[in-house]
């Protein structure tokens, strides 16, 4: 049995901690809301991030870091990623050189973009070999509800990546190890950028094929800005990408997906955000990978018309107009694919 602190009493860190707490392990969470850490303790619910969800008795919950970190050699940090630098400030002093730690975070740290496993290395440099990223394609309202599920857990290390993935697994969540770190992160992250769009569209009643379309052409250049900042663009047919792509863009429980109906009805930004009250990543992303593909010279057409859309430049459906205008294009162009037929070699 291990002691393991989850950091973020959300609906994630509480899903997460829930399936460490179901497999035995001594577990407490960290949360910074007290009404939240008492409807924990004292009904073995989440009532704010998942209500009606029964979780296990033996769950604990604090709002004292240095409680939470005592002893524990697994930690989880499942907040927004816009917390993470805090978060970071806040337990550098009680984080044991010996834990394992996993992020489940899918976002970049604003202003400079910094990918969160590579800020966290940085802000806590004892733990950064022992580092791991947990993503794939995982609704916490269905984990907690014990729907099978699969994860990828990636780290530079492999025994990290290993004691995460036995931690972790049970009948009804099975976790699989990778070794693209960058690829993993990158794939949870964009993806929420597409979902968001995919449910603008569908708002907008625009249909199936429009709603393919962009999955489609959208993991197209998820795997173009991966590929660019390190990642293996394997990895972006895998769990972590187009796993979590097909996740997000088609189920009510995304709140990317719902922020873009929202959004597609007619309600402005900060409506949209106060209505679903929960970290909406996609939107932050959005202006972050608009700029990294800006300066890595990335063609990112949708994430563009997007950033344009959240700003209020353009009306969605205006913004759709232009994609579909865009100059001509070789589907393959930008992988790299070879003619395959003696007649394309032709000038
Ligand atoms: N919910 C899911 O199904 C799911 C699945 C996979 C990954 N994720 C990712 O997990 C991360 C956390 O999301 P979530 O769904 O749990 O969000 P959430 O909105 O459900 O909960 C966020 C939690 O973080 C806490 N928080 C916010 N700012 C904080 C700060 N400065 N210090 C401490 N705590 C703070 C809030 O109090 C709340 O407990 C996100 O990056 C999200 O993309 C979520
Ligand atoms: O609810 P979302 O849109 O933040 O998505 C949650 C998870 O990332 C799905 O894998």
């Amino acid at each position: 049995m291990l002691k393991a602190a989850v950091l973020g009493a959300g609906s994630w860190g509480t899903a997460l901690a829930n399936v460490l707490s179901s497999n035995g392990h001594d577990v407490i969470v960290w949360g910074r809301d007290r009404r939240v850490v008492d409807s924990l303790n004292y009904r073995h619910e989440n009532d704010r991030y998942l209500p009606g969800a029964e979780l296990s008795t033996t769950l604990r919950a604090t709002d004292d870091v240095n409680e939470a970190l005592t002893d524990a050699n697994f930690v989880i940090v499942s907040v927004p990623s816009k917390a993470i630098p805090d978060v970071c400030t806040l337990v550098a002093p009680y984080i044991s050189s010996e834990a394992c730690v996993v992020h489940a975070v899918k976002g970049f740290i604003r202003p400079d973009n910094t990918r969160v496993a590579e800020y966290m290395a940085k802000a806590l440099p004892k733990i950064a070999g022992r580092l791991v990223v947990l993503s794939g394609p995982s609704h916490a309202e269905e984990v907690v509800r014990r729907k099978p599920t699969t994860v990828v857990v990636a780290s530079e290390s492999r025994s990290a990546a290993e004691m995460a993935q036995d931690v972790l697994m049970n009948e009804h969540l099975r976790v699989y190890t990778q070794s693209d770190m960058v690829g993993v992160e990158l794939g949870g992250t964009l993806k929420n950028i597409i979902a968001l769009g995919v449910g603008l569209t569908d708002g907008l009643d625009l249909g199936d094929n429009t709603k393919a379309a962009l999955m489609t052409r959208g993991l197209a250049e998820m795997t173009r800005l991966g590929v660019q900042l390190g990642a293996s663009p394997l990895t972006f047919s895998g769990l972590a990408g187009v796993g979590d792509l097909i996740v997000t863009c088609t189920s009510s429980h995304s709140r990317n997906y719902r922020a873009g109906k929202l959004l597609a009805s007619g309600l402005t930004l900060s409506q949209t955000l106060s209505q679903i009250g929960m970290a909406v990543e996609g939107v932050g992303t959005t202006f972050a990978a608009a700029e990294l593909a800006s300066s890595h010279h990335v063609e990112m057409p949708i994430t563009r018309a997007l950033r344009r859309v959240l700003e209020g430049l353009v009306a969605p459906e205006n913004a759709v107009r232009e994609l579909m205008q865009r100059d001509k294009n070789h589907e393959m162009e930008d992988v790299g694919q070879q003619p395959l037929t003696h007649d394309w070699r032709r000038p």
